[in-house]
């Protein structure tokens, strides 16, 4: 995504009516026989636009032929809108999912850090005077510098003060358009941020003030960061889903039905396997690797596996789940 762009067009929820022309169409799709050819000419639309990214990106790599080859991208594993692959790069991130978690729960919870004024950090809400967090203030801070070399112009990370960017110090990088236009309208970064500070961190880092506000903070930040980019990466899988059988999505996408939606994108048999996995992972990654039992003290893992396994059933998946649902109501949007 484009910083620019990302900056000017993302608004903070993105409106549930479709667009007029997906209206114009779902008027006459009353019956099968409108609905067949509705499918016919979206997967029509499908195949014309991949032909126009792949040429796009043909065009782009000729015309910059004469520039410096670090301004094209490789986003060949990034982009990919094959479920297959998507599905990797969640397994991936898992890792950085329970890794940030398993590091936060080494220290107090410090509730100060969370609360406006709790601690005397410079920064004040524009419109409502509200004087921000130590958390909001590091997460600003922390985001000026990640924003200066890039990293929010990736289609797959997501600011949470999108509006407070900074400008970049490493020239633009160009991805090809994976995701339709609808992707860089909105985020849920409120949602996630509120979900991990009230749901997810009373969890994992016990009640208590150890003064580590810093550190703390920090580790929020990387715990948010990995939280923010697993769930909004549902765009991708959207997208995968709906390529591979637009003909199911279409008549959804249409009716603006959210709950058949939901319904069609569930998946119960890998939402288990997702849960037995990173269940697995924490109980592995939260004890040393030679803690196994042989004379040794028995080591208590640093975070209870179980309850890994219940934030994912309780808050990630279905936070994904959402993101995915938003992204398909605007995918035939003009
Ligand atoms: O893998 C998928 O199909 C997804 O949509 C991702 C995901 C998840 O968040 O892990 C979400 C919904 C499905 O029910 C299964 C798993």
């Amino acid at each position: 995504m484009n910083q620019e762009h990302a900056t000017a067009t993302r608004t903070r929820a993105v409106s549930s009516d479709a667009t007029q022309s997906t209206s114009a169409v779902a008027r006459g799709s009353s019956n099968d026989v409108d609905l067949a050819r509705l499918s016919e000419s979206v997967a029509l639309r499908l195949r014309r636009e991949r032909e126009e990214r792949e040429s796009n990106v043909r065009d782009e790599a000729l015309a910059s032929s004469d520039m410096d080859d670090a301004n094209l991208v490789d986003g060949s594993t990034l982009v990919s809108t094959d479920l297959a692959s998507v599905r990797d790069n969640l397994i991936r991130q898992e890792e950085s999912i329970i890794f940030s978690l398993i590091e936060r729960a080494q220290v107090a919870r410090n509730s100060a850090i969370y609360e406006c004024g709790g601690l005397p950090v410079p920064g004040f809400d524009e419109d409502t005077g509200r004087r921000h967090s130590l958390l909001e203030y590091v997460l600003r801070q922390t985001e000026q510098l990640y924003g200066r070399v890039r990293r929010y112009t990736a289609p797959d990370e997501h600011a949470f003060f999108p509006e407070s960017l900074p400008p970049l110090v490493l020239p633009p990088l160009r991805y090809p358009d994976s995701l339709h236009r609808t992707a860089s309208t909105f985020d849920i970064n409120d949602v996630v941020y509120d979900m991990y500070v009230h749901h997810l961190l009373p969890e994992v880092a016990a009640e208590g003030d150890d003064a580590n506000y810093g550190s703390a903070a920090l580790l929020d930040v990387a715990c948010l960061q990995a939280l923010s980019k697993r769930v909004h990466y549902g765009m991708f899988v959207a997208e995968a889903k709906f390529t591979a059988a637009p003909q199911k999505y279409t008549p959804l996408i249409v009716e603006k039905d959210a709950n058949g939606l939901m319904e069609l994108l569930t998946d119960t048999a890998v939402e288990a396997q997702v849960l037995k996995r990173v269940e697995r992972k924490a109980a592995a990654y939260g004890v040393p690797p030679d803690a196994d039992g042989n004379g040794g003290a028995a080591v208590s893992p640093k975070i209870d596996p179980k309850e890994v396994g219940r934030l994912y059933e309780a808050w990630v998946m279905p936070l994904t789940k959402e993101v995915q649902v938003k992204y398909l109501l605007h995918r035939l949007d003009e």
